[in-house]
């Protein structure tokens, strides 16, 4: 219990102190990405990410005749336990600290040994601890990629060592990274629930229903409003269930809830402008694509009526947590 409180206070330090965090680089590791894609190796079944020391990139950077200079615009994102730091550094992208300095993806490859693919390719093949990390890296270099001037003074603004800030030099103006919510809720009638789908999902793919919340809105009132408006419900019993950054289509959060409707209240009115279909499915229908959905039983012979969202998305711990535990008693909304 120490330790790990002990872990995040470090973290809270290099965030906050610049020589700290250039003293956590020497002895820290890089994960790597170019144009927002991360640096992978592929091992069996999976794909894993290799981590480099200052020392290694140093040589790299060398090796392509660069300076050091684009190791400014590494960012940190995590430290294990026994305070090692992480840090991710984009060698593609252009950024006011590196002009001219990205460097060409197919020579870094093979000097790397791995290939840099799209974390929308790659997520549901890594490991939980690896998704998490590239998640979070990926969303910190695209908000510090997407927010190199001030809005107020049309100045660049500055990152500190551990990106997690900039500051417009002449105003000083702070600028944090972004982070939007979205509430994610599986509605049930008490013994069916709602599974939709978007024309975007992958084909055959159901998942709960989802959506941003609008600026000056409660928890509560998002999910009543993106039922409202999505299916045409209206809520009755409403509670929390989980949270999980997700890196897709930028950096958001997703609230998960359970909710409830009315048993006489369960008539749709799709929204088709939002939604490709929406349906009510009975606990036993759920239950057995959840368990064809596990990767040893996918080669079992039988249609699959649809698919769900994979395990490390919170839509499936959602799914899986109502086919469990059917009766857990909600609170009033
Ligand atoms: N991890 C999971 O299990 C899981 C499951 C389902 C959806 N999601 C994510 O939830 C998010 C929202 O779902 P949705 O598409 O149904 O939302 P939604 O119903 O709010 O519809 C999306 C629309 O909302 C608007 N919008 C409002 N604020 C926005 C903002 N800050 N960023 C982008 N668009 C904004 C845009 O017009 C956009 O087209 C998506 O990013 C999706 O990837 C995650
Ligand atoms: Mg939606």
């Amino acid at each position: 219990m120490l330790e790990i409180r002990l872990h995040l206070r470090y973290l809270f330090e290099l965030k906050e102190d610049d020589d700290a965090c250039k003293k956590a680089q020497q002895t820290g590791a890089f994960y790597l990405f170019h144009n927002l894609a991360p640096l992978l190796q592929k091992s069996e079944h999976q794909y894993v990410a290799p981590q480099h020391s200052l020392l290694e990139l140093e040589r790299l950077l060398g090796k392509f005749g660069q300076d050091s200079q684009i190791l400014e615009d590494s960012v940190l994102i995590g430290c294990s336990e026994q305070q090692e730091a992480w840090f991710a550094l984009d060698l593609g992208l252009n950024s006011s600290s590196s002009i001219n300095a990205s460097l060409q993806k197919a020579e870094v490859e093979t000097a790397l040994q791995g290939s840099f693919i799209k974390l929308t390719k790659a997520l549901f093949e890594l490991n939980v601890k690896d998704a998490s990390l590239l998640s979070t890296a990926q969303a910190l270099l695209r908000w510090h990629d997407a927010h190199q001037f001030c809005s107020r003074s049309g100045q660049p603004t500055k990152k500190n060592v551990s990106g997690s800030k900039r500051v417009c030099p002449s105003n000083n103006i702070i600028y944090y990274p972004q982070v939007a919510p979205v509430v994610i809720t599986l509605v049930s009638d008490g013994t069916r629930c709602l599974l939709v789908r978007q024309s975007s999902f992958p084909k055959g793919m159901y998942s709960a229903l989802a959506g941003f919340c609008d600026i000056g809105e409660s928890l509560e009132e998002t999910v009543r409003r993106e039922i409202a408006e999505e299916v045409g419900l209206e809520v009755d019993r409403l509670h929390y269930s989980a949270s999980q950054h997700w890196p897709f289509p930028h950096s958001t959060l997703m609230i998960a809830c359970h909710a409830t409707v009315k048993p006489g209240q369960t008539e749709l009115q799709v929204n088709l402008r939002e939604l490709e279909a929406a349906a009510w499915f009975s606990r036993d229908e759920v239950a057995t694509v959840l368990r064809r959905n596990h990767p040893s039983n996918q080669q079992q012979s039988g249609a699959v009526p649809f698919r769900l969202p994979p395990k490390l998305a919170i839509a499936h711990q959602l799914i899986k947590e109502w086919v469990e535990k059917p009766t857990c008693s909600p609170l009033p909304a």
